[in-house]
Formats: structure tokens, C-alpha cells, sequence
């Protein structure tokens, strides 16, 4: 049985004691070693708010979270944390950041790989970093984060500032690290397009509940496009069905043959995501490693509709 990289029980946050708003409620989720898992959902979801507890940034209102067997504090050394804003000393190179990482982490530094990333960016070492554009500077963040050599990278939108060749470029060099060292990657993107395809988990959260979490491959096998004449869609879970016409689209969680005449095609990443950020209302659904499956969708049938668009590429 492989290990637990990161899991949760009724973790819930809320920011103040005034505050009536949970930035994450009752989030069960278990994250098994060795997965690259992308953590999706709209604005203000808890994306961030959940990395941070992993990363042992924030202490939970209520619920548990721990992460590598122990808890966040303890497994510190072992995680790597990217935060959104990608805090570095303005005042310091290039070559002072990677030797602060080394000095910081004695007894892991991976000097060879923090370097790799600065240098496939064609840093100039002696810059400070307060010269660096903000892609340049989540090379560096990048690079001292996989110098830690990990088990655990938390990445919060690490993609954001660059642009596309290197993304694409950077985004090979994380895979192949990871698989290189079995390490376990949990990131944040609103770009769903750029995770096909490089993850093979997911956690979308919305309103910061857990709406689904499992093995991608399983969540995406669970899931049926339909299209065809319109009519009634029992008893299949509907997470959104839209009609033009006299013409049917939807995405289901198929109870059975889905009748003649419909044409259905499994959904890419993209689909499922979106339709289920269109339908906020469609049931949860949580697949375990054993490939067990745990929703909310008994009573609810009927699904969430939404508006016809078409939104192929789009980030969320
Ligand atoms: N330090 C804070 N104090 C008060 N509220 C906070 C704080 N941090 C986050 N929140 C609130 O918690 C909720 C979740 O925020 P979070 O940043 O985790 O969302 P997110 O999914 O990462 O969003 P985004 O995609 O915009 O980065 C939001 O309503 C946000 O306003």
C-alpha cells in the first residue's frame, strides 16, 4: 500500500473571530504518495488557504490535516511551499538566494537541480533579485524549492507569471524531477489546459468544500459527455445539462446504458472541470485509491443546469 502524502479530516477555516464566511468547511481528502495532484476552483475557493495548512502556515479553525505520516510543523523540512506571491530577499543574487537555500537546508540541498532551473532560464547569477521579472522570479523560487529536495512540493499557481515556452519548459523539468525522486506534487492552477496531461489527481474545490478528489483517470472514467435529442436524463447524476433546441448536452455520472440515439465520449480534464465550476450545485464526489465511490448525489437527480457556453481554453 503506497503512503499518505497529505490528508484531511473536516478541515475548516475561518479568517477572524467575527467572521462568519469558512474559507474551507469540512474538507476530507487523502493524497496518496508519489501522485502529481492539481488542486482547481474558481476565485476565493481555498486553494491557497488549504496549501497553507499543509505547508504548516495555518492552523485549522477546525478538523485535522497532516501531511507525510506526521504533522505540517514536523514534516517542515520536508515540504517545499510556494506561495502565490513567491517571497525571495529583493536585496539578494541569484547565486546569494541559492546559497541562503543550501545554507537553510544542510542536510538535503539538491545544489545540482536548484541550478538547473536557474540556468535552463538563462539567469545572470550576479542579479539581485529585485532586477528580475516576475517570471525570473519564480525561476528562483522554483529552483530553491526543488533544491530542498522535498517529498512533499505544495505549488500555489506556480505557472502564473511565465510565459508559455517557459511554462511548458519548466513544467517538463518539475515532471521529470518529480518522477526522479518520487516526489509528491500538489498544484494550484487556473489554467486546466496546462495540467492535461501532467497530473494524475485531482481536488476541485468550490465555496471551500471538497467537490471532487481522486485518481484522474477514475473521476474522468465516472464521468459521460451526452449529446443527442433532448429528454430526460433519468436516472444518471447530471452534473449540468444544457438544450438547444431539440438538441441535448450534458455531463453525467452514468447509473446505466445511457439509451439510444445519444452519442457519449468520456470527458477531457478541461470538460469536467468546467462543467462542474458552470454547475456549483452538482453533487460532490470523492473516489478513494481503492476506486470506491463517495458523493452526495442520491437525491439529485435533476443536476444543475447552465447556460449554453462555450469556454474550450479558457482559464478559471
Ligand atoms: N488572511 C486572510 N484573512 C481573511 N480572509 C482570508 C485570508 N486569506 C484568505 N481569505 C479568504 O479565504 C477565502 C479563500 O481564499 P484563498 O486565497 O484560499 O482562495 P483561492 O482559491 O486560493 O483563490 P485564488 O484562486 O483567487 O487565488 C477567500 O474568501 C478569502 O477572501
Amino acid at each position: 500500500m503506497t503512503g499518505t502524502a497529505m490528508e484531511a479530516a473536516a478541515l475548516g477555516k475561518k479568517f477572524g473571530w467575527r467572521s462568519e464566511r469558512w474559507a474551507l468547511r469540512e474538507c476530507t481528502l487523502r493524497l496518496p504518495t508519489g501522485r502529481v495532484c492539481a488542486l482547481v476552483g474558481p476565485n476565493g475557493a481555498g486553494k491557497s488557504t488549504l496549501l497553507a495548512h499543509a505547508a504548516g502556515l495555518l492552523a485549522p479553525t477546525e478538523g485535522t490535516i497532516s501531511v507525510l505520516g506526521t504533522t505540517p510543523a514536523a514534516a517542515r523540512e520536508r515540504i517545499a511551499h510556494v506561495a502565490q506571491d513567491k517571497p525571495l530577499y529583493p536585496q539578494l543574487t541569484v547565486a546569494e538566494t541559492l546559497r541562503l537555500g543550501r545554507d537553510l537546508n544542510t542536510r538535503r540541498w539538491d545544489a545540482a537541480a536548484a541550478e538547473r532551473v536557474v540556468d535552463e532560464g538563462d539567469l545572470n547569477r550576479n542579479a539581485k533579485i529585485r532586477s528580475l521579472s516576475g517570471g525570473q522570479r519564480t525561476r528562483v523560487a522554483l529552483a530553491l524549492a526543488l533544491g530542498k529536495r522535498p517529498e512533499l512540493l505544495l505549488l500555489d499557481e506556480p505557472m502564473a507569471d511565465l510565459d508559455p515556452l517557459a511554462r511548458h519548459q519548466l513544467m517538463g523539468t518539475l515532471l521529470a524531477d518529480s518522477a526522479e525522486h518520487g516526489t509528491t506534487v500538489v498544484m494550484s492552477s487556473h489554467v486546466v489546459a496546462e495540467l492535461e496531461g501532467s497530473c494524475d489527481h485531482l481536488f476541485l474545490l468550490g465555496a471551500g468544500r471538497i467537490r471532487l478528489a481522486g485518481p484522474l483517470d477514475e473521476l474522468l472514467a465516472a464521468h459521460t459527455l451526452v449529446t443527442g435529442p433532448a429528454g430526460d436524463l433519468a436516472p444518471h447524476t447530471v452534473v449540468e445539462s444544457r438544450t438547444t433546441g431539440r438538441q441535448l448536452t450534458a455531463l453525467i455520472r452514468p447509473q446505466g446504458p445511457v439509451g439510444p440515439g445519444r452519442q457519449t465520449a468520456e470527458p477531457t480534464l478541461e470538460e469536467l472541470v468546467l462543467a462542474h465550476l458552470r454547475a456549483p450545485e452538482a453533487p460532490a464526489l470523492t473516489i478513494d485509491d481503492a476506486g470506491d465511490a463517495e458523493g452526495t448525489e442520491e437525491d439529485d437527480h435533476d443536476g444543475a443546469r447552465a447556460d449554453a457556453t462555450e469556454a474550450r481554453g479558457t482559464a478559471v
